[in-house]
């Protein structure tokens, strides 16, 4: 339902590479030029035309060079991803080769030691000029950046990310020292900002916000963010304002409890759009930590990254070593260890776990036995 609520994803903005990490990609990357874009040596040696022995015949031909005609029975030292000049037919290797007096000579000249084609690498054997390369919905990282490079882009394509303001609600939260005087310190700020970030969110930033519904209202209100997320207050109880707040702000509720655990009263609301006509919508995560990390990989992930344009692979489906406990109506989510082929439960499943868990195991109504398949969520460990 959240990546069904996304609707379109954001629209697309051309970027400099340098800028595009974490978008995904709007258009298909296809080749813009041959690669190789023209035959070139794959080792450091000699470029020859015909059948040995050769005559050495000018100087180098260096990597980035456009060279001149190589004359049938000639060679020349060629160095490795330089052009291989019209008419070479073959790159010997420095260390197969021996030059003495003017003319080259193949250390093993058996029939057939050096074919046509020999350590050339042709033009084109990567990929052929309009190929594509990578599809629409990539998430730019590390790699698709060297191979936009190679393949001869200055500028990328991408979606606009989805701009997300943290509102973290609860007169409780201490932001420094240690917890005291029945305050706690905001364990959400620190495990969701990162989060986003790596989810490929656009952080539109961090705001403390009391136990008032004022303050609330207007801070949801005024957000220019594509999405505001908000820890706590999701309850019922003394001072949980968030559904009075949505109510007066006229939103409508797609998910409005989910039935899971932790994070049950997780909810995805969206407002009226704004004076422009933007979307806005509302990302209630519970304040329980593990119930707010539940709602983050459940609910906040999928919106942000189909908003963002990305598409993501299936969930991993992996056995688990020992039985899993379940609730008995619910899915549960339980952090676990990630090992080897398998997944193991964690001795404790509190708040404090999931440092130690790689993923949350989505486990049905009433458990599972030992050797069973489970679908993984990922975390940000
Ligand atoms: N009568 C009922 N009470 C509760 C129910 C219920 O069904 N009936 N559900 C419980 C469950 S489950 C959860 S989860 C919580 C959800 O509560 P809220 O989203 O309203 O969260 P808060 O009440 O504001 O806080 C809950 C808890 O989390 C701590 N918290 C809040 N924010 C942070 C933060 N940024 N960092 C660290 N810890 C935080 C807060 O101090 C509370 O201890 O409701 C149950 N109650
Ligand atoms: O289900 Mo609450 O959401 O336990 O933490």
């Amino acid at each position: 339902m959240a990546r069904r609520s996304a609707g379109q994803p954001l629209p697309p903005v051309v970027l400099a590479p340098g800028d595009a990490p974490g978008h995904a990609l709007a258009e298909p990357l296809a080749a813009l030029c041959d690669l190789p874009p023209s035959d070139t040596s794959a080792m450091d040696g000699w470029v020859v035309s015909g059948p040995g022995p050769w005559r050495l015949y000018g100087g180098v031909v260096p990597a980035g060079a456009d060279p001149e005609p190589l004359r049938p029975g000639t060679a020349v030292p060629i160095a490795t991803g330089a052009r291989t000049p019209p008419g070479a037919t073959a790159v010997l290797c420095r260390e197969h080769g021996e030059a003495r007096d003017g003319v080259l000579r193949h250390r093993s000249p058996e029939p057939g030691a050096l074919p046509a084609g020999h350590d050339v690498r042709p033009r084109g054997q990567e990929c052929r000029s309009g190929e594509p390369l990578l599809p629409a919905g990539t998430t730019v990282t590390p790699a698709v950046l060297g191979l936009a490079a190679a393949a001869g882009y200055d500028r990328l394509s991408v979606h606009r990310r989805p701009r997300v303001e943290l509102l973290l609600l609860g007169d409780e939260l201490l932001q420094h020292g240690i917890p005291r005087g029945g305050r706690v310190r905001d364990a959400l700020g620190p495990l969701l900002t990162p989060w986003l970030d790596l989810c490929g969110a656009e952080p539109a930033g961090v705001r403390m916000v009391g136990d008032d519904p004022g303050p609330l209202r207007e801070a949801v209100d005024r957000s220019a963010a594509d999405v505001v997320i908000t820890t706590g207050s999701t309850a019922a109880g003394p001072v949980d304002f968030l559904h009075g707040v949505l109510n007066d702000l006229g939103a409508t509720l797609p998910v409005d409890s989910v039935a899971v655990r932790p994070g049950h009263p997780m909810l995805l609301a969206e407002l009226p759009p704004a004076r422009d006509g933007q979307a806005r919508r509302v990302v209630g995560l519970p304040g329980n930590p593990l119930a707010a990390a539940a709602g983050t990989a459940t609910l906040a992930v999928p919106l942000l990254r189909r908003l963002g344009g990305h598409t993501d692979p299936e969930p991993r489906l992996l056995p688990t070593a020992a039985g899993l406990p379940g609730h008995p109506r619910d899915t549960r989510l339980l952090p676990v260890l990630h090992t080897g082929h398998e997944v193991t439960p964690l001795p404790y499943d509190g708040p404090a776990m999931l440092a130690l868990a790689g993923r949350l195991a989505v486990v049905p109504p009433g458990g599972v036995p030992a050797g069973s398949l489970v679908e993984l969520l990922e975390l940000p460990v």
